[in-house]
This record gives C-alpha cells, sequence and structure tokens, in this order.
C-alpha cells in the first residue's frame, strides 16, 4: 500500500491516508476520493462520499500518491474517512492545516512547494479572478518586489512560534510568485543551494 497526501483546493495538507490498486481505481473511474484506512485495509470513501478530486498523481518516489481535491476540507465531517484521522498523524485541534502533516513531514517539503509553484504559473496563465495571485501579477513586478520585502519585514518582526511560522509561510508564497514573474523556476534555485550544501 503506498501513502496518499490529501490537499485542499487550495493545496493545504489535510491527511495523509493509504491508497491501494483498488482505492485508486474506484477514485479515476468515479472522481471522487477513495481511501484505505491503514489500521484495517477497508478502503472507504473519503469525508463520508461525494468529495471530488481535481488530480491524482504520483509523488515524486514510488512510495506515494498526492490528490488535491476541488472543494474545501471538510473537517468536523463525520464521515468514513475524515481529516487528521489515522496514519498516525500528529493533528493539532486548532485545525491548523500544518497539524495535519506527519512525522516525515520533511518528504512533503518540496511537493508542496513544487505544487504550488505550479499553481501560482497556472494563475499567471489563466489569471482567474477572485485570485489573490493574479491580483499581484495584474499589478506586475513593482508589486510583487514590494509585498515580498513587506512580508520579509513582517517575518522579521513576527515574536511568538505560529506568527513565525505564518510569516514564513507569506514570505514563501511571495517569492515563489516572484520568481515565476522573473521567469525563474524553483528548481533553479533548489539547485543552487544543493550546489553551496554539497560544496
Ligand atoms: N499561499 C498563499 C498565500 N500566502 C499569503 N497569501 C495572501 O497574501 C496576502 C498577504 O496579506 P496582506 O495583508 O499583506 O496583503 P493584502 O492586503 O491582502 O493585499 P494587498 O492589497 O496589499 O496587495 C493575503 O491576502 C494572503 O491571502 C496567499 N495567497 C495565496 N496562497 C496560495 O496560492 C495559491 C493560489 O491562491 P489564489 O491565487 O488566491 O487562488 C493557493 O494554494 C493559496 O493557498
Amino acid at each position: 500500500m503506498k501513502q496518499l497526501v490529501v490537499m485542499d483546493a487550495r493545496g493545504n495538507v489535510e491527511a495523509v491516508l493509504g491508497c491501494s490498486e483498488k482505492s485508486r481505481t474506484k477514485t479515476l473511474e468515479q472522481g471522487e476520493l477513495w481511501v484505505v484506512m491503514p489500521e484495517n485495509g477497508r478502503v472507504l470513501p473519503y469525508g463520508g462520499g461525494g468529495v471530488r478530486c481535481g488530480s491524482f498523481r504520483p509523488g515524486p518516489d514510488e512510495a506515494w500518491y498526492q490528490v488535491r481535491l476541488l472543494e474545501p476540507g471538510r473537517e468536523g465531517d463525520s464521515g468514513a474517512a475524515t481529516p487528521g484521522e489515522s496514519a498516525g498523524l500528529s493533528g493539532d485541534s486548532s485545525g491548523n492545516s500544518s497539524g495535519n502533516f506527519p512525522d516525515t513531514g520533511d518528504d512533503l517539503v518540496l511537493p508542496v512547494l513544487s505544487d504550488l509553484a505550479d499553481l501560482i504559473a497556472e494563475r499567471r496563465r489563466t489569471m482567474p479572478e477572485g485570485s489573490y495571485t493574479t491580483h499581484l501579477f495584474s499589478k506586475g513586478s513593482g508589486k510583487i518586489r514590494k509585498k515580498t520585502g513587506e512580508e520579509a519585514v513582517e517575518l522579521i518582526l513576527a515574536q511568538d512560534r505560529q506568527e513565525i511560522i505564518g510569516e514564513a509561510a507569506d514570505l514563501l508564497y511571495h517569492t515563489l510568485v516572484l520568481l515565476e514573474q522573473e521567469g525563474i523556476r524553483l528548481e533553479e534555485v533548489v539547485r543552487e543551494l544543493g550546489r553551496r550544501h554539497s560544496g
């Protein structure tokens, strides 16, 4: 059985569950998410059923898949397989999506960043109404640089742990928008970090 990282429509991780050939086939046939409950191997509809998938694809290695849902998360839903259940998740009670990262959260760092970078690139191509990313691209490079600078300042002024995490997330997002605006791929930055790290 592989792991399945479930992301909501905005790209936040809301659960990590199991995926078998059977659950994958049912998901792809129906367009609605089916998962394997790791504790008993049962194949059940996610969130009690009817949760539609926007994309379902392999992760960067063989061990897992990632799925992005079309609708917002269903926190508090009493369905069969709800976010945060099972798979040894260390969810917090605040409903903060960061609490849904598994202990092996390191494995998700690049996939989540790279998925977000892809979504930002798509926003730039399609410029959908109501998207904050569209708003930034429509204002142009000056605005994006200014916002990135503001987020950097907000990060250095942040005091408590949760505030620092929130501001760092804002800064990472705006940095990705800036990179897209400049036609620089995230991989190029990661490669530079890798070169320094190994050198
Ligand atoms: N990760 C982010 C993200 N981080 C921060 N922000 C936005 O950044 C803004 C920062 O707040 P500010 O008060 O500084 O800015 P503001 O007053 O809203 O905006 P301005 O008028 O100053 O431009 C907020 O509006 C946040 O919603 C983000 N907006 C979008 N994303 C992700 O980007 C993806 C695409 O989102 P949309 O483009 O909105 O669909 C999704 O996965 C989102 O989760």
